[in-house]
């Protein structure tokens, strides 16, 4: 079998290269736009979901106001605050920093929360409904109704809320709760989402006997996610002793008011960066944290093992991608969400690569196995889903439409494919929103630096060189 390389791609086997489209709009069907030349640029992304999410829901249950600056603004952080002001929590987010204010006289329950397609909300808001004296319906995107709950609705029944219906396993139900809920003791299975974990320990604290929560799964995806939970609470003064890998006590006790800065969205940035790895260009993102739990952190040794140099400079991450991608074998658990991304390098690399470690992802935003094996095939690939993961076989791919599944890395793959295939539209691109709003037009000002860098006489003149 012949395996396409990255040359093969950019070079002969292509058709010309039309000048890149220039259209930045932030919804419906969105041309990709083409790399004319490597890319070289600086991006800045903005901050954190999965930290801008907990930073939210910790000052919430604290024992005091406190601020939060540089959250991200966009689709998963709003419904949070929304949620939050449902449940009675004072939210001033008319500034660059937010005010967040706790309930004085506790939760309030009696709301409606839409959940939007976000996971966080889904899985993090429910316990603290649970405190609330009396129901809180949840609901959410139609997607959202295919996310898997119960194992986290499971737990909070054992521990005394009541969910309606008694044995759903997805988005909408309600949750009755209490405020003198007693926690203890409490299994989850977290197998198919670690969210669930995170969601019993970050209101653990406020349970009367605290929390002693272990994990019954076979397997635990995104342990940088947990260890964030982890590191925020014991910022906030919470005792959390983890016992084994598999096992968590939370002591009961205030959670302190903490001010706190978000750090930029790594998985975000990764997107970017694989920008360099794929056409063999330079790409830097200001302000990568010297130590992080962010699982994007891991991109840094996923494009390593593509072939691509990756470097700390004066407070950036630098990746400067080589010519030909090597194909990797990788067990993505730990940095699931990077697997769009990818999936979209592997596609175009020399050889084959074989992506494992993340069942889980049947149940994110979109069956991510699912949606990545058809709508890299729809444009020529030779790619097949695993029980885990994907094998995917290297092919001169070609133009196409590439459907998005209302999931903002599905677009994120198909904008990176586009830099080196000659005609792919995104069905929508607004379903970037959900984490990155700026999307369409980061990327775009990322490839309008690139053409400047290169007019000042910096670039070569022959395209995307293999
Ligand atoms: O806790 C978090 O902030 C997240 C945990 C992970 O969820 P899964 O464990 O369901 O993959 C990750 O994929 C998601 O984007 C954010
Ligand atoms: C899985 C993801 O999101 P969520 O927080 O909705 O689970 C993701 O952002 O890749």
């Amino acid at each position: 079998m012949s395996t396409p390389s990255h040359s093969d791609l950019s070079g002969a086997d292509r058709p010309a290269r039309s000048a890149p489209p220039r259209r930045a709009a932030d919804t419906g069907p969105w041309p990709a736009p083409i790399a004319a030349e490597p890319v070289h640029a600086t991006v800045r992304v903005p901050g954190s979901k999965s930290e801008t999410n907990r930073a939210l829901v910790l000052a919430a249950l604290a024992d005091g106001p406190s601020t939060i600056t540089g959250g991200l603004d966009a689709r998963d952080t709003r419904l949070m605050r929304d949620g939050l002001r449902t449940l009675g929590v004072g939210i001033d987010d008319s500034g660059p920093s937010w005010r967040i204010t706790p309930p004085a006289d506790g939760f309030s329950a009696g709301g409606d929360i839409d959940c939007g397609l976000a996971g966080t909300v889904m899985r993090f808001l429910p316990p603290i409904a649970a405190l609330a004296p009396g129901t809180v319906g949840f609901r959410g995107d139609a997607e959202a109704t295919k996310r898997p709950m119960g194992p986290l609705l499971d737990a909070l029944s054992d521990i005394g809320a009541e969910i309606d219906p008694a044995d759903t396993q997805h988005l909408p139900f309600t949750v009755t709760g209490r405020p003198d809920l007693p926690g203890g003791p409490v299994l989850v299975d977290s197998s198919s989402s670690s969210q669930y974990l995170s969601a019993l320990l970050l209101v653990g604290a406020r349970f009367a006997r605290g929390l002693d929560v272990r994990h019954i799964g076979p397997t635990l995806p995104s342990r940088p996610h947990i260890e964030m939970t982890v590191q925020m609470l014991r910022e906030r003064g919470v005792r959390i002793e983890q016992q084994g890998t598999d096992r968590w006590i939370v002591q009961p006790g205030p959670i302190a008011a903490r001010d706190t800065t978000i750090e930029p969205d790594l998985t975000n940035a990764a997107a970017f960066l694989a920008a360099a790895v794929i056409t063999a260009g330079e790409v830097r993102v200001l302000d990568w944290p010297e130590r992080t739990n962010q699982p994007g952190d891991l991109a840094r040794e996923v494009f390593e093992a593509f072939g691509a140099s990756v470097e700390r400079r004066d407070g950036a991450l630098v990746v400067r991608g080589q010519d030909r991608l090597r194909g990797v074998d990788l067990d993505l658990s730990a940095a699931s969400e990077l697997t769009p991304v990818v999936a979209a390098l592997a596609s175009v690399a020399r050889d084959t690569s074989h992506l494992r470690g993340v069942a889980h992802i049947r149940g994110h935003e979109t069956d991510r196995l699912a949606a990545l094996e058809t709508e890299l095939n729809r444009l020529g690939s030779h790619t097949r889903q695993t029980h885990d993961g994907l094998v995917i076989h290297p092919r001169v791919l070609h133009g196409g439409e590439w459907r998005t599944y209302a999931d903002h890395r599905m677009a994120h793959a198909g904008a990176l494919l586009g830099l080196l295939v000659d005609d792919i539209t995104l069905d929508d691109v607004g379903c970037t929103a959900k984490t990155l709003p700026e999307f369409p037009m980061l990327w775009t000002k990322m490839l309008d630096d690139s053409d400047e860098w290169s007019e000042r006489g910096n670039g070569s003149t022959g395209g995307v060189q293999a």
